[in-house]
């Protein structure tokens, strides 16, 4: 796949080059996403809506129900953020994604900020981490529904400097009843280096109980 921008710009932000002029990314998370041309049969569109995140209609935690207050509080509850959109823009992860329903594959484009430092100069690791399960967990979502990772296997083969842009190719491999395998690889934007492979297993949520925030605390809390 071929994308054309490049990252060694003056101001420091990648710049998309389209019908040979170069636009400015400074903020290329999913709602801006319609910024980035589409490729390789790969649909421009956002797999994330802020909005409706925010409202909750995406398949996120419900508010808790009756008789969970003693265990979480609502208002704390209330100011969940999606951990990838955590941090102010620029510093933390910067990416979009691009979805291809027939072929069930994620193009991720990802910058992540200085603030996502592991060894000087280079990404942390649980920062990768985390791309790639939103990545792939995108994909077993848009796949599948309402899904949590059940198994996470990173390679990590070269590290990536900290600040450059890579993409995360992400493929549905295989769906099992419940169970979705979802495989990945970041990649340099030239493909010539290869930084990490992973493979995953999503698990769909039994619909009588889908992402009843209740019934996970109640089964993750520590015996009374
Ligand atoms: C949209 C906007 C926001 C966008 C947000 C974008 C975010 C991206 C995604 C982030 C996702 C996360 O980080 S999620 C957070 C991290 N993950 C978690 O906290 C999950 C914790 N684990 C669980 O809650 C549970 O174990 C589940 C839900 C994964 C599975 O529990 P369950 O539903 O009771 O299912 P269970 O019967 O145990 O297993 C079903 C089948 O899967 C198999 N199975 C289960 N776990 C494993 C495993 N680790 N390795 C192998 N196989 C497994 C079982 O053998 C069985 O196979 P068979 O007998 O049927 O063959």
């Amino acid at each position: 796949m071929q994308i054309d921008y490049y990252s060694n710009t003056q101001d420091g932000h990648p710049h998309v080059v389209k019908d040979g002029h170069p636009h400015v990314v400074k903020d290329c998370r999913p709602h801006v996403s319609t910024r980035w041309p589409p490729r390789d049969g790969l649909q421009g569109k956002a797999v994330v809506d802020e909005q409706a995140y925010r409202e909750g209609k995406l398949g996120t935690a419900r508010p808790a129900g009756e008789g969970t207050s003693e265990l979480i509080n609502k208002e704390k509850l209330s100011q969940g953020r999606l951990f990838t959109r955590s941090f102010e823009d620029g510093l933390g992860f910067e990416y979009v994604m691009f979805y291809n329903d027939a072929e069930k594959r994620i193009v991720c484009v990802f910058q992540g900020g200085p603030h996502l430092q592991g060894m000087p100069g280079f990404f942390h690791g649980g920062a990768i981490a985390t791309m790639i399960d939103a990545t792939v967990g995108m994909n077993a979502i848009v796949s599948g529904g309402i899904v949590m990772t059940a198994n996470l296997n990173i390679n990590f083969k070269r590290p990536i400097p900290l600040c450059s842009i890579v993409l995360i190719n992400s493929q549905l491999d295989k769906i099992e009843g419940r169970k979705l395998l979802v495989s990945c690889n970041v990649q340099s934007v030239d493909e010539k280096i290869l930084y990490t492979e992973a493979t995953s297993l999503f698990v769909k949520l039994n619909p009588e109980k889908e992402f009843d925030i209740k019934e996970l605390v109640l089964k993750s809390a520590p015996p009374a």
